[in-house]
């Protein structure tokens, strides 16, 4: 049980913890706080905070567990003014989407990661984001990372992941440079790619046309890039190596059925298509397709 939670930076996912854990009667007393009372004055109405004051050091004073949940790049200054009003009896958590900038910026802020600072990251989210996009259930079922780091306290670790846990989610833990890179590849590209995609059509004169023809497949691997730009221009830079790699190496396999497509070679774009839907439906249909990988006019 967490008697006074503090959520800085009050969205969709300090929004959806907040909510998450007073359902479970999980936390005693939530508090808000951030830069502008917009968001503020509108979860006090929801109810998903029972208070609000942008005086950080009021919002965190007697806090048992303070989570940093403005965007990523935000996150390091949070953490700046944070330093100085932490007490050793308060878990420091945060939910940014990259934890290899965190960590860096923590080491330059207190010369380590304080032990009672535990590096999180919920795997749940959606393409919505703000208080009023939040919701009691997004992290039911949904795995949250969190990268302990060899100085973490065992109990703030313990305390973190029973707060996950109390919203539902699986928690497991990782190495910071492992989560980067695994998140680059299945999480940042793909933001990467959808919003490339959708600027490079609408920006063609006949963007209309392209928009207004397209079918649900466009629509399902397109809806990433409604996310909010802010969010996703803190990532791509926060985790820029990881990322880079990540678009290099698609762009060589690209380039591969670049050329087999202009090869008229349909054998290497079948084999590429067929890997491609045996590796997606094993994973998220659990189905193992047994036919045989070759075009089926051949
Ligand atoms: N949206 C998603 O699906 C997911 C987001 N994340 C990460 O969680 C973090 C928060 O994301 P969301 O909740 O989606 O964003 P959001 O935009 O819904 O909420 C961010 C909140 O931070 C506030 N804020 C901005 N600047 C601030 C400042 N200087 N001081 C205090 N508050 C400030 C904003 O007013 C807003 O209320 C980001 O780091 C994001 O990468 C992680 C997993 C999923
Ligand atoms: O909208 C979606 O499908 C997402 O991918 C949500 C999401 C966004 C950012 C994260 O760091 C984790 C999850």
């Amino acid at each position: 049980m967490i008697n006074k939670l503090t959520i800085i930076g009050l969205g969709l996912m300090g929004g959806s913890l907040a909510k998450a854990l007073k359902a479970q009667g999980a936390v005693v007393e939530v508090v808000g706080t951030g830069r502008r009372t917009e968001s503020l004055d509108r979860g006090l109405q929801l109810g998903v905070i029972d208070s609000y004051t942008l005086d950080m050091a009021e919002a965190v004073a007697g806090a048992d567990v303070v989570v940093i949940a403005t965007p990523t790049l935000i996150a390091e200054k949070v953490m700046a003014e944070l330093a100085p009003l932490m007490t050793p009896n308060m878990v420091v958590t945060d939910v940014a989407s990259v934890k290899g900038n965190i960590q860096r910026a923590a080491e330059q802020i207190f010369g380590q990661v304080p032990p009672n600072f535990v590096l999180g990251h919920p795997i749940a989210g959606s393409e919505q984001s703000g208080v009023e996009a939040s919701a009691v259930d997004l992290f039911l079922d949904h795995r949250v990372i969190l990268t302990p780091l060899a100085n973490t306290s065992d109990s703030a670790l313990s305390l973190i992941k029973a707060m996950w846990e109390a919203c539902g989610a699986e928690v497991v833990c990782m190495d910071v440079a492992e989560h980067d890179a695994v998140l680059a590849a299945t999480s940042h590209l793909p933001h990467v790619l959808a919003y490339t995609l959708v600027d490079a059509l609408a920006q063609n004169g006949a963007a209309a046309d392209i928009f207004k023809f397209a079918a649900g497949g466009f629509r399902d691997f397109t809806r990433i890039a409604s996310s909010d730009p802010t969010m996703w221009h803190d990532i791509a830079l926060a985790n820029r190596d990881a990322i880079l790699q990540g678009i290099d190496a698609f762009s060589s396999h690209l380039d591969l059925v670049r050329k087999a497509i202009a090869d008229g070679d349909g054998d290497t774009i079948f084999a590429s298509f067929d890997r491609a839907k045996h590796a997606r439906d094993e994973h998220f249909l659990g189905q193992y397709l047994t036919r045989e990988k070759k075009p089926p006019s051949s």
